[in-house]
This record gives structure tokens, C-alpha cells and sequence, in this order.
């Protein structure tokens, strides 16, 4: 695990984008295409602009980029409070992704209706028993969830499924569908990005080994690499 600290929000942004455009080229140069995991959240989405804004974007060759979600909220398609929305808004509708290979989780009011549990098997499918993915972008919330992973919820406890709803999350909207923790630890680098003072308890935490069950965002590993992407107020406890 590495931690890197950058002086403020808008350093590591920026930073972290630049990251990411070279993790991208890096792994299409190594394999021919490239897989991301986007994160929701304030800077998960800081991030994105960032690249949309890289003078180095176009390193990327987009057309060759596979785009997933780590969690989504379970909200009607084109909602401004659903992560694919914001992504697309942020970056994916400004670079030449190939609409196919941008893997959506449902909206509440496409082909599965009102049931997250449908939408989850559904996106389970979409990733296939031994899904991989270069690198998996995380937020990390003040209790210490990642993606819509909750202290103590069934989520956490998931060792089967790949995907699964989340109901009565702690942070609205309530309805949610997320990767679990067993998927995401599937994914090659894993970078946890956070910002603000009222994220320095859970990194500490964190950090200072507290278990997945109590602090999710603990058990968010990379197979080959974890970052934890923080600014100097997250980092201050740590
Ligand atoms: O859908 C979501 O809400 C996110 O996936 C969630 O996991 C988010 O990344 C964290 O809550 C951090 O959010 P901020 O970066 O806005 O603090």
C-alpha cells in the first residue's frame, strides 16, 4: 500500500488525473485496451474533469478504453444524482468512447424496473464470473464505506455474488447497486481518493488496520497496487 499526500483538493485532482491518462496508455500499451472502474462522489468526479481538461487526454486511445462503475445510485435513467450521469457530464460525453464498451449499471426505470436486485444480477452478468479490471477508482465516506459498501452492512459480508443492492444506505439516495469488496479486490491497482477533514478518522483508521466489516474502504486492495490518493485534511491523522 502507498500514500501519497497532496497539498490541497485541487492538487490532488489534478494529480490523480494525470495518473490515471498514464495507467490508461500503460495498460494499453501492455494489452491493447484499458479498464476502469469510476468512482461517484465529489472527487471521483474532480478527477474526471481533470482529464477531460489533460492537455495529455488524447494519449488515451479511447475507442480501446472499458468503462465500469464501482456503485451507482438506483435512480431513473439521466437522473443528475446517478454517477454515470456525472461521469458523462465530467468526461465520457467529451472523448471518443466506443458506447459499447461503457457498462452502465441500470437506471429504476429501464428493462429491470424498480428492482435493484435484478439490476445487480444483470451487471454481474455484464462482468462474467472473473471480472478484471485495470484500475478501480474509490471514494471513501466519513464512516469509512467505499463504493456503497457500509460499515457492518450485508454488502460487507458478501463473499458470493460480484455485484448485489444496497437498501437504506446511510448516504441518500438509499437505493444503491455496488460492486463488493471480493470484485473490487479482482481489480489489478486500487486507488482510494479523499479529501477534507472529515474523512481523516476513517483514513486513520484505515490506514492504522482497522478490519473491512468495521471500515470498509479497509478492505479495498489492488492485486498488484493500493493507493490511498489523499490531501493534507484527510491525511492529518494518519
Ligand atoms: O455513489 C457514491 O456516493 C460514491 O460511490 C461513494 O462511495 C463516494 O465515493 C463516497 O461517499 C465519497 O464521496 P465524496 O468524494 O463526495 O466525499
Amino acid at each position: 500500500m502507498t500514500v501519497l499526500v497532496h497539498r490541497t483538493p485541487e492538487l490532488l485532482a489534478a494529480a490523480t488525473a494525470a495518473r490515471l491518462v498514464t495507467a490508461l496508455v500503460d495498460a494499453q500499451a501492455a494489452h491493447g485496451t484499458a479498464s476502469v472502474v469510476l468512482t461517484g462522489g465529489r472527487t471521483g468526479g474532480a478527477v474526471l474533469e481533470q482529464v477531460r481538461a489533460s492537455p495529455a487526454r488524447d494519449a488515451v486511445d479511447w475507442s480501446r478504453v472499458d468503462v465500469y462503475w464501482g456503485d451507482e445510485r438506483f435512480l431513473p435513467a439521466g437522473d443528475p444524482e446517478r454517477n454515470e450521469t456525472q461521469a458523462r457530464a465530467a468526461l465520457l460525453d467529451h472523448v471518443p468512447v466506443d458506447p459499447a464498451r461503457v457498462h452502465a449499471m441500470a437506471p429504476s426505470d429501464g428493462e429491470f424496473g424498480d428492482d435493484p436486485d435484478a439490476a445487480a444480477v444483470a451487471y454481474a452478468d455484464i462482468l462474467g464470473p472473473t471480472p478484471t479490471f485495470d484500475v478501480c477508482l474509490l471514494g471513501v465516506g466519513e464512516e469509512g464505506h467505499t463504493a456503497s459498501i457500509f460499515p457492518d452492512s450485508p454488502a460487507v459480508h458478501e463473499t458470493e455474488r460480484t455485484v448485489v443492492a444496497v437498501r437504506d444506505c446511510p448516504k441518500p439516495p438509499p437505493t444503491r447497486v455496488s460492486l463488493t469488496l471480493p470484485t473490487i479486490r479482482r481489480s489489478a491497482q486500487v486507488w482510494l481518493m479523499t479529501t477534507g477533514a472529515g474523512k481523516a478518522e476513517a483514513v486513520a483508521s484505515a490506514l492504522g488496520g482497522a478490519g473491512e466489516v468495521e471500515l470498509p474502504a479497509a478492505g479495498a486492495r489492488g492485486r498488484d497496487r493500493t493507493l490511498w490518493l489523499l490531501d493534507e485534511a484527510a491525511a492529518h491523522l494518519a
